[in-house]
């Protein structure tokens, strides 16, 4: 089935987001960002993430010091790709204080613009059910779209995966890592409310990764980047574990079966990751 792009419909939009997607069924409500769901800490929501730089011309690359790219480092080469050194993140762009807002487009502002176009969600066919893909080639470093959905408290999270029953899991944990032993975690739900990010599957052997990026509140997006170049066709995929899940023992359906992966990659992991904090 091709993804409607004729009309939009989204609710809770920053303004500057132009998505213009919508979903296959009346059912899941389009969201182009992160909403508070239950749980989740409304202060971090309405919290403007400290920032302000003044650089007026809209060009905040290292050499003329915008002070965002000093504070948090150079996030994009000039094309607007992604740098090789934060495809594991944080990204902290300019934001709605800061001098460059509506100078042009600021070298250090890229997600929050929306999605590339193109995206089309397709039947897999191989017991995945849906999935993306891209109707034009994306380059390593570019941005694809947000997995974007309701923001839910770690209780929450775990109640909802456990009424879930073994149907298809949505919700994807976020794991940041702060300091020695201390965990920033985020549980996102695009199960009912969430935007194009949510038909993406997850592949052994990934053509995109997750990378945390926070624009005006300290609630991270999480973008999706390709890490190579992905053909025209080829299906958007991800590691729902991070590439660096420890455990790659099944997640449970029905907290006893396994669910197998079915990724078709040749170092698949036979088995789908999980977050051991939702059961
Ligand atoms: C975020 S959804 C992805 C979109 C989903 N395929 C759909 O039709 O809406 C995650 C769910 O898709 C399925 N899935 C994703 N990747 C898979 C894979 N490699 N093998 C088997 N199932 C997969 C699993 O049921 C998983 O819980």
């Amino acid at each position: 089935m091709e993804e409607n792009n004729t009309s939009t419909n989204c609710s809770d939009v920053e303004d500057y987001v132009t998505d213009n997607y919508n979903h296959i069924s009346p059912d899941i409500f389009y969201t182009a960002s992160n909403i508070p769901g239950p749980g989740a800490n409304l202060e971090d929501f309405e919290t403007q993430f400290v920032g302000g730089c003044v650089c007026e011309e809209g060009r905040c690359y290292t050499e003329n010091r915008c002070p965002c790219v000093v504070k948090y480092g150079v996030n994009y080469e000039k094309n607007g790709r992604l740098l090789d050194s934060k495809f594991s993140g944080p990204v902290v762009e300019c934001n709605s204080l800061c001098g460059c807002v509506g100078q042009g487009r600021c070298g250090n502002r890229v997600v929050q613009f929306g999605p590339r176009d193109g995206l089309q969600i397709f039947e897999t066919g191989h017991s995945k059910g849906f999935g993306l893909k891209s109707e034009t080639e994306i380059l390593k470093g570019e941005f694809i779209c947000e997995y974007a959905g309701e923001v839910l408290s770690m209780e929450e999270a775990k109640r909802r995966t456990q009424a879930n029953n073994g149907k298809m899991n949505y919700i994807f944990v976020l794991n940041e890592y702060i300091s020695e032993g201390c965990v920033l975690k985020t549980y996102v739900d695009p199960t009912t409310i969430g935007n194009i990010g949510r038909y993406i599957n997850h592949s052994c052997q990934p053509n995109a990764v997750v990378v945390p990026v926070r624009t005006d509140i300290p609630v991270p997006k999480l973008c999706i980047f390709a890490l190579k170049v992905i053909h025209c066709g080829d299906e958007i995929t991800f590691d729902y574990g991070g590439g660096n899940s420890k455990d790659w023992c099944p997640i449970q359906t029905g907290l006893t079966k396994k669910k197998p992966c079915f990724c078709g990659a040749e170092a698949c992991k036979q088995y789908l990751p999980y977050d051991e904090t939702l059961f």
